[in-house]
């Protein structure tokens, strides 16, 4: 089938490319025109192990980009992948998304026939009906179930591993209130299904399916902020917090996944969606307390950290490495990184900060571009006073001689990654 997606960033960039791949064809529709040169001419204009592989293979004919609506007309369906970033209370931000439905309201005022629109963003539940329907309705003159349906589809998939979580789903959300949309969306999925080995498909309502993305979120956050909330007894008793959460992971009602402790969750997803419902469940008069109480122990580990720092070194003055810049590892972004907390507080407490990433260095010099950075954890470790480490990158377990050249070799480890060796002073957060 031959459908577009607006937005061609992390979400409609690798979903085109798969969807590509599984034989349909598709037209990305973005407003950058460095990103739709980019993948017109082949090239990947993000970083995602396996992605650029498949915009190589497609581009220029399963996969075509455009800043021009116009190439909607002759798709069935148009996927709505756009940005829905925080307002400053935490709210969601729908700018982008009403913009893109009137303008794609506009376009099919012009089209023959019935069109598809599947909300693909992270939206709060009822953002469909009542906000994106309507702009449709309003731009295009047409009806929601008559000129064309309105749909859900939640994307699951993680950063670093985007590709193999698109094409190989837990499950798949389809939420829509018309047979004829479930049948496209039927026939679009048909491949994925296939190639997946049949996953769950969950056909609901389509609130429900906007509730289920942001429900899956708020559980995997809060299932963290659990596991470092009770890491952090563990500390106060000298219990070592690996062993309990290894042990309790073995019990399949709890699972293993997840139950990583240490300096908590950062990134563009769970920080914003956890903001999104709380601020969302407020409006409607209900105080979401557990949810918040997960996000406030988020908040509490960077400065635990910190704490840790302090007992030890005056920071007024003093070189500290800040080993890992990405808010995880296998991705160069840094958006809500527990290091960019970090790096913030020491600056405000006068310390001579020193980055280091394997892949995220130049987004951090961006948003800090007056710190020094190094080309590798040992530059950024000689001389340094001390080292905090923000991201489990699988390079820092092996770090050894390196601490040798440290000034003082404090080592505050927040993913509990470092191998504790003799002659540092290594004290892991949790
Ligand atoms: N990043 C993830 O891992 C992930 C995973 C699941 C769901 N989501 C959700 O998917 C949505 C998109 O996230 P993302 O990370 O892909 O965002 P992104 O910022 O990487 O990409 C958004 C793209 O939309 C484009 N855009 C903005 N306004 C436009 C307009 N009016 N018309 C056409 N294009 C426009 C931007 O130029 C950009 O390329 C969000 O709701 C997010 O919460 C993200
Ligand atoms: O045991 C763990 C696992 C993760 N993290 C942290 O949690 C954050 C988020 O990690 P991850 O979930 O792997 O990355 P995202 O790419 O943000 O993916 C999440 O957010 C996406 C956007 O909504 C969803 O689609 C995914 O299902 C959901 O996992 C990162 O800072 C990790 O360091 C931990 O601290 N401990």
């Amino acid at each position: 089938m031959k459908f577009s997606i607006i937005g061609s960033g992390y979400v409609g960039t690798t979903v085109a490319a798969c969807f590509a791949e599984l034989g349909h064809r598709v037209v990305n529709v973005d407003i950058d025109d460095d990103i739709v040169r980019a993948l017109n001419e082949g090239r990947c204009p993000i970083h995602e192990p396996g992605l650029a592989e498949l915009v190589e293979r497609h581009a220029g004919d399963g996969l075509r980009a455009t800043t021009d609506y116009d190439e909607i007309l002759d798709t069935e369906a148009t996927f709505l992948a756009l940005p829905t970033p925080s307002n400053d209370d935490g709210s969601i931000d729908l700018g982008a998304m009403k913009a893109a439905a009137t303008s794609l309201g506009e376009t099919l005022a012009r089209k023959d026939g019935s069109h598809l629109v599947v909300t693909k963003s992270t939206v709060v539940p009822t953002t469909t009906v009542d906000v994106i329907g309507p702009r449709i309705e309003e731009a295009s003159g047409k009806r929601v179930g008559e000129g064309f349906d309105i749909a859900m589809n939640p994307e699951f998939l993680r950063e670093g591993t985007a590709v193999d979580d698109f094409l190989g789903p837990d499950k798949i959300v389809l939420g829509a209130q018309t047979e004829r949309a479930y049948e496209t969306l039927d026939e679009i999925f048909a491949p994925l299904v296939d190639r997946a080995g049949n996953p769950p498909v969950v056909k609901t309502g389509i609130s429900e399916a906007e509730m289920i993305k942001y429900a899956n979120n708020a559980f995997l956050a809060s299932k963290i902020s659990l596991a470092n909330d009770l890491a952090n007894i563990c500390k106060e008793f000298g219990v070592d917090s690996d062993e309990v959460l290894e042990t309790i992971g073995l019990d399949s009602r709890i699972g293993s996944a997840f139950l990583g402790a240490g300096l908590g969750w950062g990134g563009s997803c769970f920080p914003k969606d956890t903001a999104a419902i709380i601020a969302a469940a407020r409006g409607r008069g209900y105080e979401p307390r557990l949810l918040q109480a997960a996000v406030d122990v988020n908040d509490g580990q960077p400065e635990r950290m910190l704490d840790l720092l302090r007992e030890r070194i005056d920071l007024d003055g003093t070189r500290v490495a800040v080993l890992g810049l990405a808010f995880k590892p296998g991705t160069d972004d840094i958006r809500k990184s527990r290091a960019t907390l970090l790096i913030n507080s020491l600056i405000d407490a006068g310390a001579d900060v020193v980055g280091y990433d394997p892949v995220a260095t130049e987004n951090m010099r961006e948003r800090f571009p007056d710190i020094e950075y190094a080309d590798s954890a040992a530059d950024a470790l000689a001389g340094a006073d001390a080292a905090l480490v923000a991201t489990d990158w699988d390079e820092f377990a092996a770090l050894d001689d390196e601490f040798d050249a440290m000034r003082s070799p404090v080592v505050i480890d927040g993913r509990r990654i470092v191998t504790r060796r003799d002659g540092i002073d290594y004290e892991s957060l949790v």
